[in-house]
């Protein structure tokens, strides 16, 4: 049997970046021998084997055939006589489509190293269409490395689109790869061919909508919202925000799709409008909890947040509690990041000042400084306690207010 490196390792290495994890494809064995020599099966019915002691996975070369829609009824046929190159046929583009042997020797047969140096995804083979999940990893790996799509792989997207391939794909892995997406380095990149494709249109319409619509030239020199929320979200991406930060940048405009014509480009209510989108769209997604609830916070509040400074103590307070920031300090400082990335994604505010951020802390740390132990203590009524707290809460604040040089 021979054995060689394969897909990313093999690109990562070429490209100089740090290699994560390394994937080997075996040429020339059977499950049996591979058990034999102490690998353990990972699948029941897959030829992915885990080395008995770096647990890296090596898979038998194989081929594969389509016979369904999304990604179940894959043919799958592995055997000692599948060539390597039958078995980079099969992969997604040509940059993840190059192997690597002992002796150092990169084989690639369908040009990868050409294509990495002219920085293009291109796809290996029709075989590409056969499953939609690579329409998506295309996408991150554009966001990741910042490489344009090949004019016949971007047609074929088109095309496995029209074909409904996309309308398959199950929603955790659709969420799956777009937080992979999200968390790299321009992740605006990964919309745009999501977009170009049509892809968009169908997993995410909520988002898809938001290009085309204007905004008051004032406020935004850029006018087009799907663009506004490309800055935004490639603003919080350059800070190294975590997930939900990067989520609630996306998602804070969702509204603005929502608002009736005759209001256009401005976008009274557009906060309230986008909670019921966001909800949808994660919802539709299964977004998990922890970045729902950012994303539907920061549409709700974003507006409000950056009016801070005119906001009047009672405001103040019923938006620290609306925002559970007692009791959720960092969620709130991530909320306020979005915000601060929603001032900043748009031209020339690039480098807009944005003290509503420290205001904000300096208001919220005043109202934590009420020492609600002794108010209930002094309360005669136990009823009255939370009337107490809030009234101190307020006379904390608008001594903080007070004090603003
Ligand atoms: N839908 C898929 C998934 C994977 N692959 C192939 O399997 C390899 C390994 O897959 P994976 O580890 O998911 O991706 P990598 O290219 O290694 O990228 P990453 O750095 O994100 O791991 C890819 O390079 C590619 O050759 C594929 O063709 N089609
Ligand atoms: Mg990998």
């Amino acid at each position: 049997m021979q054995i060689y490196r394969v897909g990313g390792a093999v690109r990562d290495q070429l490209l100089g970046l740090p290699i994560k994890d390394i994937d080997w494809v075996v040429v020339g064995a059977t499950a049996e021998q591979m058990l034999s020599q102490g690998y353990q099966a990972v699948g029941k019915d897959f030829p992915v084997f885990l080395h008995p002691h770096t647990h890296q996975e090596y898979a038998l070369a194989r081929t594969e055939r389509k016979d369904g829609h999304g990604y179940t009824g894959f043919v799958v046929h592995a055997s000692p006589d599948v060539t390597l190159e039958e078995d980079l046929l099969r992969r997604d583009l040509t940059i993840n489509a190059m192997a690597q042997g002992d002796d150092g020797v990169i084989i690639d047969p369908f040009n990868g190293q050409a294509d990495l140096a002219a920085k293009v995804l291109r796809h290996v083979s029709p075989a590409f269409s056969e499953d939609p999940v690579r329409i998506l990893r295309l996408a991150r790996f554009a966001a990741r490395f910042g490489f344009s799509t090949a004019p016949e792989t971007m047609a074929l997207m088109q095309q496995m689109v029209a074909d409904g391939e996309v309308d398959h794909l199950v929603p955790e892995r659709v969420w799956q790869e777009i937080t992979k997406g999200l968390m790299e380095e321009k992740p605006s990149l990964m919309f745009a061919a999501l977009r170009e494709s049509g892809a968009l249109a169908r997993i995410a319409p909520e988002i898809d909508a938001l290009w085309g619509v204007p905004q008051r030239a004032d406020y935004h020199p850029e006018v087009d919202t799907g663009l506004h929320t490309m800055l935004v979200l490639d603003y919080a991406a350059a800070q190294g925000w975590p997930l939900a930060t990067r989520f609630a940048a996306l998602c804070h405009d969702l509204g603005k799709a929502k608002t009736p014509a005759d209001v256009l480009p401005r976008h009274i209510m557009h906060e309230a409008r986008g909670v019921p989108v966001v909800e949808a769209l994660c919802l539709r997604l299964r977004v998990p909890a922890e970045c729902r609830d950012l994303a539907v916070m920061t549409c709700r509040e974003h507006t409000l947040v950056h009016t801070a400074e005119q906001l009047r103590a009672e405001t103040v307070l019923k938006l620290l509690i609306r925002c559970d920031a007692f009791r959720r300090p960092e969620r709130f400082a991530q909320m306020l990041d979005a915000c601060l990335a929603d001032a900043r994604g748009r031209y020339q505010f690039e480098e807009c000042a944005y003290p509503q951020i420290a205001y904000l802390h300096r208001l919220l740390a005043a109202a934590n400084a009420v020492n609600a132990g002794q108010i209930a203590q002094q309360c005669a009524d136990k009823k009255q306690i939370p009337q107490a707290v809030e009234q101190a809460r307020i006379a904390a604040i608008t001594a903080a207010i007070a004090t603003r040089e």
